[in-house]
């Protein structure tokens, strides 16, 4: 049975008080028996941290074993075997996977300028921990690890029916139910080998001990900014099912006009779009919806009707649309007259461009942090908001790059429902065509 104490408090033992003022990267080193989470957690965290700015990639381990394998037409993934310890072929191909990973991550924090990497691999010896560890002082990387332990079976069988079935080690090689068999005898073989994290002859080291996806944590040495912010994010992230809606306000006055900003009310047709809305989510029937608007008139209207539906409805100003200062209230053509210089530098760069007595994208995303960590925490969620802020809050969920941001299509009059789900999230759009609607978006809409 694994060590899984659930009722360890956490102990936070702070080695310095210094803050990062240099960039010194990280390798995230992720450690746990498989179908525990590691490639959840690697791809969650690198599309948090690349969303905030920290420049992130994930390496994992097996892909590079794939790789090895396909260049030479082979797939031991689909047996269990492979990874048995006395298997020398075999260890001699995963030390090689393994090694071209580390060659990558390095290539990727020195030359690529990356501020962190995650070795997504099992780790789960003391003797292959003491190798990455070497590899990090050598080349000056600071080592953090993650290590996901878990004895609760139905998180396993989740995760083994959900993700493993599905991997490509298995695909079309065997049935659904050989597929989890071997996967079991897989988790065996690793089991032999595994020395969970030492928390008394490993206490060198900095960790994190995730315990049975998120129940309770045990962190030990957390050193810098980026650590941190991740311990954070894992302690606010849960696997409950829920839904997460997204929607602008409904046509404003402004919007009608062809006006940036301001704080107008909804024209008869963004009332009209209030009121869909409102039959919309009393035949969705969602369960505790919470709704979170905007400060705006144009949201605050738009979000009316579901006083009565959903179970609690507030207001946060993070939610309010990207202060465009001096442009408020303008026309783009008018922008475009008065100010030429501005409009030709926010194309150049549209995400870091900021308007003057105003904001930009990137100081949009920063504002809204809290609000996506919040949402992490959260059950189902309608968003009621705006076309920049709701670009950036989606370009979150949907991994987008800093550039793709301020061109993906959000239309006015469209609710977006968002289902999460293990490595990606399943989106739907709903148009309702009850009214006209004014088309906001420019230059190269982007589709999600
Ligand atoms: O299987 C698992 N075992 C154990 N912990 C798990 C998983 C999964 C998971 C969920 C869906 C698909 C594939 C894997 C996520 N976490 C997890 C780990 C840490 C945190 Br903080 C939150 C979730
Ligand atoms: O970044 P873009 O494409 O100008 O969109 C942001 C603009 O969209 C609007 O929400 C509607 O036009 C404005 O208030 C805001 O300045």
């Amino acid at each position: 049975m694994e060590e899984a104490s659930t009722k360890r408090k956490v102990t936070h033992t702070l080695t310095s008080g210094y803050s990062d003022h240099v960039r010194v990267p990280n390798v995230i080193v992720m450690v746990g028996l498989p179908a525990r989470g590691k490639t959840y957690i690697s791809k969650k965290l690198c599309r948090y941290l690349n969303w905030a700015g920290i420049k992130t990639r994930v390496f994992n381990v097996g892909e590079y074993r794939r790789k090895e394998e396909n260049a030479c037409d082979a797939n031991h993934g689909a047996n269990a075997n492979f990874f048995s310890a006395d298997n020398q072929d075999a260890l001699r191909v995963r030390e090689e996977s393994a090694r071209r990973a580390m060659e990558d991550l390095c290539e990727y924090l020195e030359t690529s300028k990356g501020t962190v990497a995650i070795l997504d691999a099992t780790n789960t010896t003391k003797k292959r921990r003491k190798m990455v560890i070497d590899f990090c002082d050598e080349k000056g990387f600071r080592c953090f690890f993650i290590e996901s332990v878990c004895d609760d079976p139905n998180i396993i069988n989740a995760n083994v029916t959900d993700v493993k079935v599905n991997s490509p080690d298995y695909k079309g090689v065997m049935s659904a139910e050989q597929a989890k068999d071997d996967f079991m005898k897989r988790i065996d073989n690793y089991k032999k080998q595994y020395e969970p994290l030492d928390m008394d002859n490993e206490t060198y080291l900095s960790f994190i001990k995730v315990i049975n996806a998120g129940r309770s944590f045990y962190v030990n040495r957390v050193n810098g900014h980026a650590q941190s912010r991740v311990i954070y994010y894992l302690m606010n992230i849960h696997l409950l099912p829920r839904v997460v809606y997204f929607t602008r306000h409904g046509e404003s006055e402004y919007n009608a006009m062809g006006r940036m900003g301001g704080d107008s009310p909804l024209t008869p047709h963004g009332d009209a779009y209030a009121h869909a809305l409102e039959q919309f989510f009393k035949g969705e029937r969602v369960q505790d919806l919470r709704v979170w608007s905007s400060q705006k008139i144009r949201a605050v209207q738009t979000a009316k009707g579901l006083k009565g539906i959903a179970a609690h409805v507030e207001y946060w100003k993070a939610l309010d649309e990207l202060d465009a200062g001096i442009c408020e209230g303008l026309t783009y053509a008018d922008i475009e007259n008065r100010y030429p210089k501005q409009t030709e530098d926010r194309k150049k760069d549209k995400y870091h461009y900021r308007f003057p007595s105003g904001e930009s994208y990137e100081d949009v995303v920063a504002r809204l942090e809290p609000v996506i960590m919040e949402l992490e925490r959260q059950g189902n969620v309608l968003v009621v908001s705006h076309q920049a802020v709701l670009r950036c809050i989606l370009a979150y969920f949907t991994d987008r790059t800093m550039s793709e941001v301020p061109y993906i299509d959000v239309p006015l009059h469209t609710l977006i429902k968002l289902v999460p789900r293990a490595y990606s999230c399943h989106l739907t759009f709903y148009t309702f065509d009850v009214t006209r609607r004014v088309w906001t978006a420019r230059e190269g809409s982007l589709n999600l």
